[in-house]
């Protein structure tokens, strides 16, 4: 076992105000040194302005910043030693690769000798060794994003923040940059803090996520966790793709469970964890990977009538109703008949069992 590391960057209760706005409420993560964390969550959850927080470009209305121990309240942006690569890369255009890589330690007036070893080794992390003399015109996005990130490890920041690092490249080269910046991460080894809103990027990229919403982190855990043991049906819909299907499931009188109207006989594991979730209304989380389709008197099936089918080359998205809540399943073989009547079956440890009312996690032991 290797020993726990020590704390790289503490965020204690933080909170943000714009006028009457809050933004960001009780926000309370502690990261170790050489983590790779990804905040995660939809457009305006207060990812960004997290980030800004922490890069000292904003200032929080409450609560504490520590890095590496040090109280952070009142450091000026440019003290904190924290590298901030932004989705445009936003290198200088008119200056050689060099010169871009350079200007971080140029402005910390570090021997101009020091400084080309500096620029030197950084290009050769971001695998540009040999690139020093391009203009940044003559890079591609993929490339011009390393020179970005080269320039924020250049000053060997005790952190790297990168805000939606891939979104301004095309979904092939996103790909590709995603491996090459978390291989880059294995080589470092700096503390890094990524904004995305993509939810495979940080499940893919990160050793743990912080998922937001409303200004809020609902849960901070390894992507593992957080796919397999969603704290609420909101991280448990908005990770994982197909999205998980979230069905309303109630008790019918005379025993067993309704949606709607079609009866269902879950799974004696199943139903022991609906007997300890005691709720009138519960919602269901079932991902389409973890369903499968077999007869419809089968043990533990759901009816449901197939209305479509998407054909996704590896895989087949079908579309079902369950007495009147739409559901999907992804099948690697064929597509039941369209209008047919199937029998939808859960992995019995993959069923996630939320409160339909507020979204909490419920149903376990
Ligand atoms: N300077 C500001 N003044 C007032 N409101 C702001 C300011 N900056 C951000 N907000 C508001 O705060 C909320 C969170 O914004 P933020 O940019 O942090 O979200 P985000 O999760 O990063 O979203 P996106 O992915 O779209 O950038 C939004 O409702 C935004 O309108």
């Amino acid at each position: 076992m290797t020993a726990p590391q020590p704390i790289q960057l503490r965020i204690d209760k933080v909170s943000k105000t714009f006028g009457e706005t809050r933004v960001l409420e009780d926000i309370s993560i502690a990261i170790p040194k050489g983590a790779f964390v990804a905040l995660l969550g939809p457009s305006g959850c207060g990812k960004s302005t997290l980030l800004k927080l922490i890069a000292g470009l904003e200032a929080p209305s409450g609560g504490n910043i520590e890095l590496a121990g040090e109280a952070l309240n009142g450091v000026p942006a440019h003290r904190r030693d924290i590298g901030v690569v932004f989705q445009s890369y936003a290198l200088f255009p008119h200056m050689t690769v060099n010169q871009n890589v350079r200007f971080g330690l140029d402005m910390r007036d570090m021997p101009k000798a020091d400084a080309k070893l500096r620029v030197e080794e950084a290009l050769e992390l971001v695998k540009l060794g040999g690139y020093g003399d391009r203009m940044p015109s003559e890079l591609s996005g993929g490339q011009q994003q390393r020179v970005a990130i080269a320039r924020s490890l250049a000053i060997r920041p005790r952190l790297l923040l990168l805000d939606e690092p891939l979104s301004n490249l095309d979904a092939v080269l996103r790909k590709s940059v995603r491996v090459d910046i978390r291989e880059l991460h294995d080589r470092v080894g700096a503390t890094t803090v990524m904004v995305t809103h993509d939810q495979e990027e940080a499940m893919s990229m990160a050793d743990s996520v912080a998922v937001m919403s409303g200004g809020r982190i609902l849960q901070f855990a390894a992507p593992e966790e957080i796919y397999e043991r969603p704290a609420t049906s909101f991280v448990g819909s908005f990770v994982g793709s197909p999205a998980a299907n979230l069905l309303k499931l109630h008790p019918r009188s005379g025993g067993g469970w309704r949606f709607g109207e079609i009866a269902w006989n879950p799974e004696a594991s199943v139903e022991a964890r609906l007997q300890l979730a005691r709720r009138f209304e519960i919602l269901v989380g079932l991902r389409p990977e973890q369903l499968s389709i077999v007869a419809v008197d089968a043990p533990g099936a759901i009816p449901a009538e197939v209305r479509s089918a998407e054909y996704l080359g590896g895989h087949r998205l079908v579309h079902l109703d369950i007495g009147g809540q739409r559901a999907s399943v992804a099948l690697q073989g064929r597509a039941p008949e369209t209008g047919s009547v199937v029998g939808l079956l859960p992995d019995p440890g993959s069923v996630m069992l939320f409160d339909a009312n507020g979204g909490a996690r419920v149903g376990d032991a």
